[in-house]
């Protein structure tokens, strides 16, 4: 049994978790996967570095409108791939060499589960190591959900975790799955020279952004990829060449390869919570209240293990404030969840903050909404732009800034600024006139979005 001042479980946003404030005190560090989580190794950085070559080829495609003849003569996947790795993966190789040879940490590379409320077991290398701890931190994330009819059909599937991986890119790919990880390798694949087939049961993609949101964007993938919606997959099988997957009342959809991206659950299943005491949500999330503290004095949690939101800022917010809250027990500190944003890479690009329209209306707002067009700017001009919005929607009476959703280039950064708007509570009016705009910069799609909104006299 060895003890420490702090255990944590899960180095992806808890390895941020050791601060100076732990200098001199004992932590161990445990991790039972590739060290650095998933961020790092298998989801957000990979698949935006993979992105980003899947925009350059798009570019080059396009390039034609604007008078300037090019065209993609090959893709060089295992270039792309090593070029993506070749950087991350040393990254992951420092950071684990870090906590095992650290000063302060030691690291117990296996699967830990609570035997009491601050008692773990860790399987290490075929041996259990004990572990007690003063304070225990819950940073376990999630991983991805196989819909049972696929996972008991025994054909060979990818999720997020292996596909960036591949030696070979395929001719074609199904992808099941509407959301985040559907759209953004959609994108990726069928820019690189993949024909792209999806299969979703929702009636569109991207189906938690604002309705006009997720219906444009329907209609431009559709266009770009096979897309099957309302769709109920009742099995898959190997065929010749790859998979099939059934559908009721509908052909069969086939591919070389099949990625099954349907969403991601909490890593708390086999943690032995129970033995702890510690509470979980129905959908298998740690409950945790606003200071990140468990249902047992001592235990916290973060990110995708607890948190509403599965997205990175997120779970480095929460970390930030779980790490202060650890050293500092008398001055808790609390989650901002007001605003959170989030960007789907994809093609075109979605951003959102805030209340949707429909969440707005929902709330009891009387809403005004602006869906202002890039190709009604000076600079969506320049970008030949006849697809992108930018739609913001507020308060008619108070003025007050409520949301707003991008699709178009650059809208994860053209978000920003309303995210800094609400932050820091300006009104619409003040956004749009307390400053200057930079003419005839991409921005003025969002001045002009806040000047089209209507307010009460
Ligand atoms: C393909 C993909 C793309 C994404 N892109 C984005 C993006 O662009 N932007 C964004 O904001 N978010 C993105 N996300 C979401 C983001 O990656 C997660 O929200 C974030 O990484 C969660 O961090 P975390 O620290 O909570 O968990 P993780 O980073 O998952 O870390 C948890 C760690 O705990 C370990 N662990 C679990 N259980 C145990 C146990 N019992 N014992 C020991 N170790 C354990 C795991 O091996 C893992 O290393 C993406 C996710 C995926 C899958
Ligand atoms: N850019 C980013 O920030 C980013 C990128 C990737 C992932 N993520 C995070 O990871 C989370 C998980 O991503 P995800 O795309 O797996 O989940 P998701 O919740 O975004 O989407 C899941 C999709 O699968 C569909 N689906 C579920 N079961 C199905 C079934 N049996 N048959 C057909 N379709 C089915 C759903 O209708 C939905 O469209 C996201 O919610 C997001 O928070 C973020």
């Amino acid at each position: 049994m060895t003890h420490f001042d702090l255990a944590i479980i899960g180095t992806g946003s808890g390895n941020s978790l050791v601060t100076p404030d732990f200098d001199d005190k004992r932590v161990a560090v445990i991790e039972e996967g590739i060290f650095g989580g998933t961020c790092l190794n298998v989801g957000c950085i990979p698949t935006k570095m993979f992105v980003y070559a899947a925009d350059v080829a798009d570019q080059v495609r396009g390039a034609e409108r604007y008078g300037v003849d090019a065209h993609v003569d090959g893709v060089r996947w295992r270039d792309i791939r090593d070029r993506v790795f070749g950087r991350i993966d040393p990254i992951a190789a420092g950071g684990k060499d870090y906590r095992v040879n650290g000063p302060n940490t030691t690291a117990y590379l296996g699967h830990a589960r609570f035997v009491g409320p601050k008692a773990l077991e860790v399987d290490v290398d075929g041996r259990t190591e004990h572990v007690t701890a003063d304070q225990i931190v819950i940073a376990t994330g999630a991983h991805p959900v196989i819909p049972d009819v696929i996972a008991e059909s025994g054909v060979a599937f990818h999720t997020s975790d292996t596909i960036m991986r591949i030696d070979e890119l395929p001719a074609s790919m199904v992808i099941v799955g509407g959301g985040f990880i559907a759209a953004e390798f959609a994108h990726v694949f069928s820019a690189l020279g993949v024909k792209v087939k999806i299969v979703t049961r929702g009636p569109g993609l991207l189906r938690a952004e604002d309705d006009e949101i997720s219906a444009a964007f329907t209609q431009i993938a559709a266009q770009q990829w096979e897309v099957h919606l309302d769709a109920v997959v009742t099995g898959a099988e190997a065929t010749g060449s790859g998979v099939a997957v059934q559908l009721h009342g509908a052909d069969p959809v086939e591919g070389e390869l099949l990625l099954v991206a349907t969403g991601r659950q909490p890593n708390t299943a086999r943690l032995g919570l129970e033995s702890a005491g510690v509470e979980r949500h129905s959908d298998g999330r740690v409950q945790v209240d606003a200071h990140g503290r468990t249902s047992v004095d001592g235990v916290w949690s973060l990110g995708d293990a607890s948190s509403d939101y599965q997205l990175k800022h997120v779970a480095n917010h929460e970390a930030r404030v779980v790490a202060h809250n650890l050293a500092h027990p008398d001055d808790l500190h609390s989650f901002d969840h007001r605003f959170v944003p989030a960007a789907v890479f994809t093609h075109p690009q979605i951003a959102s903050v805030g209340l949707t329209e429909k969440q707005a209306r929902a709330a009891g707002h009387d809403v005004t909404v602006k869906v202002q067009k890039f190709g009604d700017t000076a600079y969506g001009w320049a970008m030949e732009d006849t697809t992108s919005i930018f739609k913001v929607v507020a308060d008619r009476r108070s003025r007050q800034l409520l949301g707003a959703s991008v699709m178009g280039p650059e809208a994860s950064m053209l978000i920003q600024p309303v995210v800094q708007a609400l932050s820091f509570g300006l009104s619409a009016p003040e956004m749009a006139r307390g400053q200057y705009w930079i003419h005839p910069a991409l921005t003025e799609v969002i001045e002009n979005a806040l000047l089209g909104l209507d307010f009460e006299d």
